[in-house]
């Protein structure tokens, strides 16, 4: 834990303090804020634009054998919008508000789980790990993208293409996971790939009160009725425990919601044309290509145009087996914190898949156990001892996974 732990606490209420919040984030300050703690770690400073107005920074900490491959240390500094009318205290205020024991305090902010504890932790144990006089032999980078929550497309995507990125001689990299109210800490080696998919059928048109043949509804209605079976046979899967008895997870099985439905002008009018879209996550386990194929084909079938807006080709896997020695190292150092991790495919899309595309193997962990999950929710709050607690975690992590030989 760092020296001065009320200074870590005033260090955090600024950074939430910054609005970085979707979709017309304050990255100025963010930076400014992140430069200033730079300056105070004497660590090398850069932001890279690949678009305007939305700076990657990169603050780096040389260890010991700078020619090792580097560790990243990623989190992403913008933050989902708020519903403020939804909020006990003002969503970007991070006010602390007492728990009733009067033993800790909840700290309530926009972001304080996602992600800006993580983001915090990392330069709190860089400091505390050169208050003890610490050298390490891997070169850390602690990296802060924009855009995350938008998905990555002017941040971590253009970012992993540059030629500085490459300079970074990366071999490691932690990112963000996910609270869990159970007392395990969750570890993401993978994720669930996004298929965001419309249907749009064109047909005949008239009176309402006719028996017009080959509307635009009729069309899609059977790719509704195929999707939706789909989402039921997923769903009894997830719902059917596993041989040794444990809970299946959102990640060992595709998702489907039918998230857009657009059609018609007037009650009495059958419209030319109607849409459907669907927001689809594919477990890693299946093939992607040969499931997109699946989808062209439906709609070719019954006449429909189809279109990817997101579509994720990539299942690249961080292996957690010997083969890894970073895994080995991150394991071997929670045990000793004695935190009992749990390995999931994360079920929603984070920045890793970019590092892991890129050949970098990534973990997303937030060190938030016993914790409600309140990411992206109102009224989201971390803990001051939970934030305490984070900071020893990653003192501890940091130096496991640096010094790897
Ligand atoms: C495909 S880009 C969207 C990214 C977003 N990420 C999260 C973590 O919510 C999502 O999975 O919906
Ligand atoms: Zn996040
Ligand atoms: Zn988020």
């Amino acid at each position: 834990m760092a020296s001065d732990s009320r200074a870590a606490v005033a260090r955090f209420i600024e950074y939430l303090r910054i609005k970085t919040v979707q979709p017309n984030p304050d990255y100025e300050t963010c930076t400014a804020y992140l430069r200033q703690q730079a300056d105070e770690l004497k660590l090398k400073f850069q932001a890279h634009e690949y678009v305007a107005g939305k700076p990657v920074v990169v603050l780096t900490w040389e260890g010991t054998e700078p020619s090792l491959p580097s560790i990243i240390l990623n989190s992403h500094t913008d933050v989902v919008p708020v519903f403020e009318e939804f909020w006990d205290y003002p969503p970007f205020d991070a006010e602390m508000v007492p728990t009733e024991d009067g033993k800790d305090s909840r700290i309530y902010a926009r972001g304080t789980q996602d992600m800006k504890i993580v983001g915090q932790c990392y330069l709190e144990a860089v400091r505390a790990l050169q208050e003890q006089g610490k050298r390490l032999r891997r070169t850390l980078h602690l990296v802060y993208v924009p855009d995350e929550e938008i998905g990555g497309h002017d941040g971590m995507s253009k970012f992993v293409e540059s030629p500085e990125f490459k300079a970074l001689n990366a071999g490691f990299a932690l990112d963000e996971g996910m609270a869990n109210p159970e007392s395990t800490v969750r570890v993401f080696y993978g994720e669930r790939a996004p298929c965001w998919v419309k249907f749009r059928a064109r047909g005949n048109v008239g009176h309402g009160s006719q028996f017009i043949e080959n509307t635009a509804a009729e069309k899609l209605t059977p790719i509704i009725s195929h999707l939706m079976q789909f989402r039921q046979e997923q769903f009894d899967i997830f719902k059917t425990p596993n041989a040794d008895g444990s809970a299946r997870t959102l990640g060992d099985v595709t998702t489907t919601n039918l998230t857009l439905l657009e059609s018609g002008v007037q009650q009495n009018v059958v419209p030319e044309s109607a849409l459907a879209g669907f927001d689809i996550r594919m477990t890693p386990s299946i093939d992607y290509q040969e499931f997109r194929q699946g989808l062209e084909d439906l709609g070719k079938k019954h006449g429909v145009e189809v279109e990817f807006t997101q579509f994720w080709g990539d299942n690249t896997l961080t292996s957690t087996d010997e083969s890894n020695p970073f895994w080995t190292a991150f394991k071997g150092a929670v045990d000793g914190l004695g935190v009992e991790v749990f390995k999931e495919i994360f079920p929603a899309a984070t920045d890793s898949r970019y590092l892991r595309r890129a050949g970098v193997p990534a973990l997303g962990v937030t060190p938030l156990a016993n914790a409600p999950i309140l990411l992206h929710d109102h009224n989201e709050f971390v803990t001051r001892n939970e934030y305490l607690d984070g900071i020893g975690f990653y003192i501890t992590v940091i130096q496991a996974v640096a010094n790897v030989k």
